[in-house]
Protein backbone atom coordinates (compact mmCIF):
# COMPACT_ATOMS: atom_id res chain seq x y z
CA UNK A 1 0.00 0.00 0.00
CA UNK A 2 1.52 3.28 -0.98
CA UNK A 3 1.96 5.91 2.07
CA UNK A 4 3.17 9.28 2.41
CA UNK A 5 4.27 10.27 5.78
CA UNK A 6 5.25 14.09 6.16
CA UNK A 7 8.09 15.81 8.96
CA UNK A 8 8.96 18.96 9.20
CA UNK A 9 13.32 19.25 7.92
CA UNK A 10 13.85 20.04 11.63
CA UNK A 11 12.77 17.05 13.44
CA UNK A 12 12.68 13.74 11.30
CA UNK A 13 11.25 12.00 14.60
CA UNK A 14 7.98 12.71 15.19
CA UNK A 15 5.90 12.92 11.76
CA UNK A 16 3.51 15.51 11.46
CA UNK A 17 1.23 13.84 9.13
CA UNK A 18 0.36 10.30 7.79
CA UNK A 19 -1.90 8.51 5.04
CA UNK A 20 -2.27 5.45 3.01
CA UNK A 21 -5.66 6.92 1.37
CA UNK A 22 -4.26 7.18 -2.19
CA UNK A 23 -6.95 10.44 -2.78
CA UNK A 24 -5.15 12.34 0.06
CA UNK A 25 -1.88 11.20 -0.66
CA UNK A 26 -2.89 12.41 -4.37
CA UNK A 27 -3.94 15.95 -2.80
CA UNK A 28 -1.22 16.34 -0.44
CA UNK A 29 1.70 15.73 -3.22
CA UNK A 30 -0.58 18.04 -6.04
CA UNK A 31 -0.56 20.56 -3.62
CA UNK A 32 3.06 21.21 -4.28
CA UNK A 33 2.97 20.31 -7.44
CA UNK A 34 3.88 16.39 -7.89
CA UNK A 35 2.10 14.56 -9.76
CA UNK A 36 1.00 11.11 -8.30
CA UNK A 37 -1.28 8.42 -9.80
CA UNK A 38 -2.36 5.35 -9.87
CA UNK A 39 -1.66 3.47 -13.21
CA UNK A 40 -2.33 0.00 -14.10
CA UNK A 41 0.56 -2.15 -14.08
CA UNK A 42 -0.94 -5.66 -14.55
CA UNK A 43 1.76 -6.95 -16.97
CA UNK A 44 3.73 -10.64 -16.26
CA UNK A 45 7.40 -9.37 -16.17
CA UNK A 46 8.75 -12.98 -14.94
CA UNK A 47 11.22 -13.33 -12.42
CA UNK A 48 13.64 -10.69 -13.13
CA UNK A 49 12.87 -8.82 -16.11
CA UNK A 50 15.10 -7.31 -18.59
CA UNK A 51 14.91 -3.89 -19.46
CA UNK A 52 13.40 -4.53 -23.40
CA UNK A 53 10.85 -6.89 -21.81
CA UNK A 54 9.49 -4.04 -19.63
CA UNK A 55 9.75 -1.57 -22.21
CA UNK A 56 8.00 -4.13 -24.34
CA UNK A 57 5.47 -4.65 -21.91
CA UNK A 58 4.71 -1.03 -20.63
CA UNK A 59 5.27 0.76 -24.20
CA UNK A 60 1.59 1.92 -24.26
CA UNK A 61 2.68 3.93 -20.73
CA UNK A 62 5.40 5.44 -22.19
CA UNK A 63 3.85 6.59 -25.03
CA UNK A 64 0.81 8.18 -22.99
CA UNK A 65 3.66 9.87 -21.27
CA UNK A 66 5.39 10.93 -24.45
CA UNK A 67 2.35 12.25 -26.00
CA UNK A 68 1.47 14.27 -22.85
CA UNK A 69 4.64 16.06 -22.09
CA UNK A 70 6.88 15.23 -24.98
CA UNK A 71 9.41 13.06 -23.05
CA UNK A 72 12.49 12.18 -24.70
CA UNK A 73 13.94 9.06 -23.87
CA UNK A 74 13.65 6.19 -21.28
CA UNK A 75 15.13 3.63 -19.28
CA UNK A 76 14.53 0.81 -16.25
CA UNK A 77 16.06 0.24 -13.34
CA UNK A 78 15.55 -2.99 -11.77
CA UNK A 79 16.50 -4.14 -8.31
CA UNK A 80 16.46 -7.30 -6.66
CA UNK A 81 18.40 -8.36 -3.25
CA UNK A 82 21.32 -10.43 -5.36
CA UNK A 83 22.10 -7.78 -6.63
CA UNK A 84 26.02 -6.90 -6.59
CA UNK A 85 25.07 -3.75 -6.88
CA UNK A 86 22.79 -2.81 -4.22
CA UNK A 87 24.96 -0.92 -1.46
CA UNK A 88 26.72 1.33 -3.89
CA UNK A 89 23.36 2.31 -5.80
CA UNK A 90 21.72 2.65 -2.35
CA UNK A 91 24.22 5.43 -1.47
CA UNK A 92 23.97 6.90 -4.28
CA UNK A 93 20.39 7.56 -4.14
CA UNK A 94 20.14 8.18 -0.85
CA UNK A 95 22.47 11.48 -1.44
CA UNK A 96 20.32 14.37 -1.77
CA UNK A 97 20.24 15.66 -5.32
CA UNK A 98 18.04 17.89 -7.80
CA UNK A 99 17.30 16.99 -11.23
CA UNK A 100 17.00 19.31 -13.96
CA UNK A 101 14.13 18.12 -15.25
CA UNK A 102 10.93 16.25 -13.89
CA UNK A 103 11.95 12.86 -12.04
CA UNK A 104 8.83 10.83 -13.79
CA UNK A 105 8.90 7.14 -12.41
CA UNK A 106 6.28 4.28 -12.89
CA UNK A 107 6.33 1.43 -10.76
CA UNK A 108 5.65 -1.68 -11.99
CA UNK A 109 7.05 -3.95 -9.76
CA UNK A 110 8.07 -3.89 -5.73
CA UNK A 111 8.26 -0.32 -4.22
CA UNK A 112 10.52 2.02 -2.93
CA UNK A 113 10.75 5.32 -1.23
CA UNK A 114 11.07 8.86 -2.53
CA UNK A 115 12.12 11.54 0.23
CA UNK A 116 11.18 15.29 -1.09
CA UNK A 117 12.70 18.18 0.76
CA UNK A 118 10.07 20.34 -0.21
CA UNK A 119 9.40 24.38 1.98
CA UNK A 120 10.80 23.27 5.06
CA UNK A 121 9.37 19.91 4.79
CA UNK A 122 10.34 15.92 4.12
CA UNK A 123 7.92 14.17 2.23
CA UNK A 124 8.31 10.18 2.30
CA UNK A 125 6.38 8.62 -0.20
CA UNK A 126 6.08 4.95 -0.24
CA UNK A 127 5.77 4.02 -4.13
CA UNK A 128 4.44 0.74 -4.69
CA UNK A 129 3.39 -0.96 -8.26
CA UNK A 130 1.05 1.07 -9.91
CA UNK A 131 2.44 4.60 -9.07
CA UNK A 132 3.40 7.39 -11.27
CA UNK A 133 4.78 10.00 -9.32
CA UNK A 134 6.31 12.81 -11.27
CA UNK A 135 8.92 15.73 -8.73
CA UNK A 136 8.91 19.08 -10.21
CA UNK A 137 12.88 19.44 -11.70
CA UNK A 138 14.96 21.06 -8.97
CA UNK A 139 13.37 19.75 -6.10
CA UNK A 140 15.92 18.19 -3.42
CA UNK A 141 15.32 14.52 -3.02
CA UNK A 142 16.64 11.20 -2.13
CA UNK A 143 15.38 7.65 -2.43
CA UNK A 144 16.25 4.85 -0.44
CA UNK A 145 15.65 0.87 -1.88
CA UNK A 146 16.04 -0.51 1.27
CA UNK A 147 19.14 -3.27 2.50
CA UNK A 148 17.12 -6.01 0.65
CA UNK A 149 15.46 -3.96 -2.91
CA UNK A 150 12.71 -5.47 -5.23
CA UNK A 151 11.53 -3.00 -7.08
CA UNK A 152 11.45 -2.44 -10.67
CA UNK A 153 10.39 1.10 -12.61
CA UNK A 154 10.76 2.98 -15.99
CA UNK A 155 12.77 6.86 -15.24
CA UNK A 156 11.42 8.95 -18.57
CA UNK A 157 13.11 12.01 -19.23
CA UNK A 158 13.64 15.13 -20.72
CA UNK A 159 16.59 14.80 -22.00
CA UNK A 160 18.32 12.03 -24.34
CA UNK A 161 21.12 11.63 -21.69
CA UNK A 162 19.12 10.08 -19.27
CA UNK A 163 19.79 10.02 -15.56
CA UNK A 164 21.84 13.14 -14.92
CA UNK A 165 21.84 14.79 -11.27
CA UNK A 166 23.52 17.26 -9.01
CA UNK A 167 23.72 16.19 -5.59
CA UNK A 168 23.46 18.74 -2.82
CA UNK A 169 26.25 18.15 -0.46
CA UNK A 170 23.12 18.16 2.38
CA UNK A 171 23.51 15.04 4.33
CA UNK A 172 19.51 15.58 5.66
CA UNK A 173 19.01 12.19 4.28
CA UNK A 174 21.08 10.14 7.36
CA UNK A 175 18.72 11.65 10.15
CA UNK A 176 15.52 10.38 8.24
CA UNK A 177 13.57 7.11 8.56
CA UNK A 178 14.89 4.46 6.04
CA UNK A 179 13.22 1.11 4.78
CA UNK A 180 14.45 -2.10 6.70
C1 LIG B 1 12.80 4.46 -8.75
S1 LIG B 1 14.02 5.34 -9.57
C2 LIG B 1 15.18 5.66 -8.29
C3 LIG B 1 16.47 6.12 -8.72
C4 LIG B 1 16.45 7.45 -9.38
O1 LIG B 1 16.42 7.47 -10.58
C5 LIG B 1 16.45 8.67 -8.65
O2 LIG B 1 16.66 9.78 -9.34
C6 LIG B 1 16.24 8.79 -7.33
O3 LIG B 1 16.13 9.98 -6.83
FE1 LIG C 1 16.43 11.48 -8.25
NI1 LIG D 1 1.72 3.34 7.85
Amino acid sequence: MSELTIFTDTEASQPVWHSTDAEAIQKRLNAKNVRFERWEADRDLGESPDAETVIHAYQHAIDRLVAEKGYQSWDVISMRGDNPQKEVLREKFLSEHTHGEDEVRFFVEGAGLFCLHLDGQVYQILCEKNDLISVPAGTPHWFDMGSSPHFTAIRIFDNQEGWVAKFTGDKIADAYPRLP
